[in-house]
């Protein structure tokens, strides 16, 4: 069976792919920090599908490189990375922030993902032909926004590194595609507004966001695609989000 190696599957689109993964009979290795909750996963598919859970926090470079050297041999040939751990922090304006919230964002979202894609590159490039990495980066990565700031930059950089990653795996059969989400409910908004679940049920209140099966369903359907496509991006928004105009600041 191929094996998947999912990054934050404790929540929201990791553990929506985690679930979808195991549907179709792949065996797993499924990261985050908070253990209870990959323990629980563990129970609730390993009846049915191989799950390897690692507590794993991806801003630690060497506990990341230690977990991969160290998988057993039966979860060596991973398949399909899904590079999904991240956050928002701090929506208020930039100039409001504190700045170690945007080193968090930094450090998860772009030193985590650099980490377990190092770690991960040998393994993938030993699967070869069908392998692929899957980045999760956001609309935000292209399109600016009040309270953006660092989370966008965040992500246009995880736009700009599948790309040139692929550039690189030329000829090794390793796919990269960034999928970039639009607004989707999950525990997202309660971790960027620390904890706020008044000011994430407001967000999501009278529209139709995304749900994480939604994005779970396209990770999967880009994981499995016949080896010779490669998505190099995937933008999915909600039908009921679209953009605002330019504003002018105005005497
Ligand atoms: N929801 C949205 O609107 C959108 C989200 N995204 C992106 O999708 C990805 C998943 O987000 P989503 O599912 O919505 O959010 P959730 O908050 O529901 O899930 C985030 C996951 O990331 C993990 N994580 C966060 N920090 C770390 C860390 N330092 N080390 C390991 N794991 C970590 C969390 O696990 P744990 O806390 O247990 O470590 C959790 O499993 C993120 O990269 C996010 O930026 C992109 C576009 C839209
Ligand atoms: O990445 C998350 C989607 S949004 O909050 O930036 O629209």
């Amino acid at each position: 069976m191929p094996i998947a190696m999912i990054t934050g599957a404790t929540s929201g689109f990791g553990r929506a792919a985690a679930r979808r993964f195991a549907a179709d009979g792949w065996s797993l290795i499924l990261t985050g920090r908070r253990s209870e909750r990959l323990e629980a996963l563990e129970q609730e598919l390993s009846d049915n599908v191989e799950v390897l859970t690692l507590t794993l926090d991806v801003r630690d470079a060497e506990a990341v490189a230690r977990a991969v050297e160290a998988l057993p041999d039966e979860f060596r040939g991973v398949t399909c990375l899904v590079n999904n751990a991240g956050l928002a922090l701090a929506p208020q304006p930039a100039q409001e922030v504190d700045l170690a919230d945007w080193h968090t964002m930094i450090d998860t979202n772009v030193t985590g993902l650099v980490n377990v894609t190092h770690a991960m590159l040998p393994r993938l490039i030993a699967t070869g032909a069908g392998a692929s990495i899957i980045n999760l980066g956001s609309v935000a990565g292209s399109w600016p926004y009040p309270g953006g700031h660092v989370y966008g930059a965040t992500k246009a950089f995880v736009e700009q590194f599948s790309y040139n990653l692929r550039c690189d795996l030329k000829g090794t059969g390793v796919r990269v595609t960034d999928i970039s989400p639009g607004m989707a409910e999950t525990e997202f908004t309660l971790v960027r507004t620390k904890g706020d679940q008044a000011a994430s049920d407001e967000l999501y209140r009278g529209t139709t966001p995304l749900q994480a099966e939604d994005i779970a369903e396209q990770i999967f359907h880009v994981a499995t695609l016949p080896a010779h496509i490669n998505i190099n991006r995937l933008e999915v928004m909600p039908t009921r989000q679209t953009w605002s105009p330019f504003t002018i600041d105005r005497d």
